[in-house]
C-alpha cells in the first residue's frame, strides 16, 4: 500500500538517503532502525510529504504522492519531542487538527481516543504538568483523532523514563493493533521495534 521507490535526498552536497526501497503492506507495522545519523527520520519527513526526494517515488495505494503536499497525503506524524502547544490544554491540543469538524463528531473522536490512552481525566491540564509519557499519549492521541491512514512514529518512546517505557511501549501496542492502524516506528531501540513490529528494516 505504502511504496517507496528508489528514493534519493541529500542536504546540500551531503548524500542523506541513495536509492532506498521499501514496501509496507496495509496494517502492517514496520520499525525503521540504524545508527544515528543514517537518515531516518530524513525518511519519515519524505514519507509525510516535509521533504522532496531528488529522485525517486512515494506511492501510496498506486498513486504516486511524490509532489502531493503533507496535508493532503493524510498521514499522522507524531515527533520525538511531542511538539505539543505549551498555551492550550490538553483538550485543545488534541482536538487541534479537527477543529472545523462539527461538535458532536469532534467530542465522539476526542472522547474515543481520549478513552483508549488513558488521558481522559486530563482535558484541563496544560502540557507542562503533564509526565512524559502523558505528553506522548497526548501526541498520539492528536494525530490518531484525524484518522491518518498511516502513523509515522519518530522515536516516541526515547524521552520516557527505561521504567516506564515498557509498560507505555505495551499500551501503544494495545492500541495500534485495535486500530489496525498501518505504522512506520522510527527508533534505535531494538525492544521498540521488537515490541511494536513485525518488520523491522536496517538502514
Ligand atoms: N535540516 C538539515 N540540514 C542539514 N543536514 C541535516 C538536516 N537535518 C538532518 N541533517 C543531517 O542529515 C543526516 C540524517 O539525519 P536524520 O535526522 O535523518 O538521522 P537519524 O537516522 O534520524 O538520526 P538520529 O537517530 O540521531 O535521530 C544527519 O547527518 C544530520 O546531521
Amino acid at each position: 500500500m505504502l511504496k517507496i521507490d528508489n528514493l534519493n535526498f541529500s542536504y546540500g552536497n551531503k548524500k542523506i538517503l541513495k536509492d532506498f526501497s521499501m514496501e509496507v503492506r496495509e496494517g502492517e507495522r514496520v520499525a525503521l532502525k540504524g545508527s544515528s545519523g543514517c537518515g531516518k527520520s530524513t525518511l519519515l519527513r519524505l514519507i509525510a510529504g516535509l521533504e522532496k526526494p531528488s529522485i525517486g517515488n512515494i506511492f501510496f495505494d498506486n498513486n504516486n504522492v511524490t509532489n502531493l503536499p503533507s496535508y493532503k497525503r493524510e498521514f499522522g506524524y507524531v515527533f520525538q519531542d511531542f511538539a505539543l502547544f505549551p498555551h492550550l490544554n490538553v483538550k485543545k491540543n488534541i482536538s487541534y487538527g479537527i477543529s472545523q469538524y462539527e461538535n458532536s463528531k469532534k467530542e465522539n473522536l476526542l472522547n474515543k481516543y481520549s478513552k483508549m490512552l488513558h488521558i481522559d481525566s486530563l482535558f484541563n491540564h496544560y502540557p507542562h504538568e503533564l509526565s512524559g509519557g502523558q505528553k506522548q499519549r497526548v501526541a498520539l492521541a492528536r494525530t490518531l483523532v484525524t484518522s491518518p491512514k498511516i502513523i509515522l512514529l519518530d522515536e516516541v518512546f526515547s524521552a520516557l523514563d527505561e521504567g516506564l517505557k515498557e509498560s507505555v511501549r505495551l499500551e501503544i501496542l494495545e492500541v495500534l493493533e485495535e486500530l489496525k492502524i498501518t505504522t512506520i516506528l522510527v527508533t534505535h531501540d531494538s525492544r521498540d521495534a521488537e515490541v511494536l513490529c513485525s518488520k523491522i528494516i536496517e538502514m
